[in-house]
């Protein structure tokens, strides 16, 4: 049986005594980890959910504040300037980042903390929250991979090129995580994410 081990950190032990947990959903773009997350939130409404800063653009019918705090790069920098994230990082030509204060603040108060992000920002928790549950999400294959990105209908062909560029060393790092789930039939992938975080 999998434990979970509450947060530790050096660099926030004391804004954040060891009360929460952090789990951190990581994986290359078109994998499923946005459908996986949405699912998880669905059943168990206890999970708190980070919502991340971004500067890219909004896609059809994502909500300021739901999907992304969505900024511009200016007022990005700013805020990495002044420590506000936990994490950031560049993807595919857009800034990403995870408040800070929310979620020590959901961690403090006792919440199991989701974090769904990309590999970097997956690497700078870990090395900060070295008892943050981190979980890898795998596609079948290369080609399922690109046939969901392009199935979702929602990314320019450059972009769609950038993030499949950097799906293959993402994948590569697949080892460095805690848990390796291939997300080839959902409710099993969704049903490992389950047992992996309470069980
Ligand atoms: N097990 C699955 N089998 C087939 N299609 C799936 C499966 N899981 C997710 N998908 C589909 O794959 C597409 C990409 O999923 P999703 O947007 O959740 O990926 P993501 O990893 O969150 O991507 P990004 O990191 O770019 O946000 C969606 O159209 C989704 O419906
Ligand atoms: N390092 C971070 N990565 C994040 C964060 N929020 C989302 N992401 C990841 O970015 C890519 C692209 O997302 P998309 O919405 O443009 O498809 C994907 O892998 C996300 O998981 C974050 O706060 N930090």
């Amino acid at each position: 049986m999998m434990q979970v081990l509450p947060i530790q950190t050096s660099a926030t032990t004391t804004e954040c005594p060891p009360t929460g947990k952090l789990i951190v959903l990581t994986g290359p773009s078109g994998v499923g980890k946005g459908t996986l997350m949405r699912s998880l939130l669905q059943r168990h409404p206890q999970l708190y959910y980070s919502v991340s800063v971004t500067t890219r653009s909004p896609r059809p019918g994502e909500i300021d504040g739901k999907n992304y705090y969505f900024i511009n790069r200016s007022k990005f920098e700013q805020l990495v300037a002044q420590g506000e994230f936990l994490e950031w990082a560049e993807f595919a030509g857009n800034y990403y980042g995870t408040p800070r204060e929310t979620v020590v603040n959901q961690i403090q108060s006792g919440k199991l903390v989701v974090l769904e992000i990309e590999l970097e920002g997956a690497r700078q928790i870990r090395a900060s929250f070295p008892n943050a549950l981190s979980i890898f999400i795998l596609p079948p294959s290369f080609e399922e991979l690109e046939k969901r990105i392009r199935g979702r209908g929602q990314d320019s062909e450059e972009s769609i090129s950038r993030r499949l560029v950097r799906a293959k060393a993402e994948i590569a790092a697949a080892d460095e995580f805690d848990i390796q789930i291939v997300n080839d039939d959902f409710e099993m992938a969704l049903a490992a994410i389950e047992a992996a975080i309470f069980e």
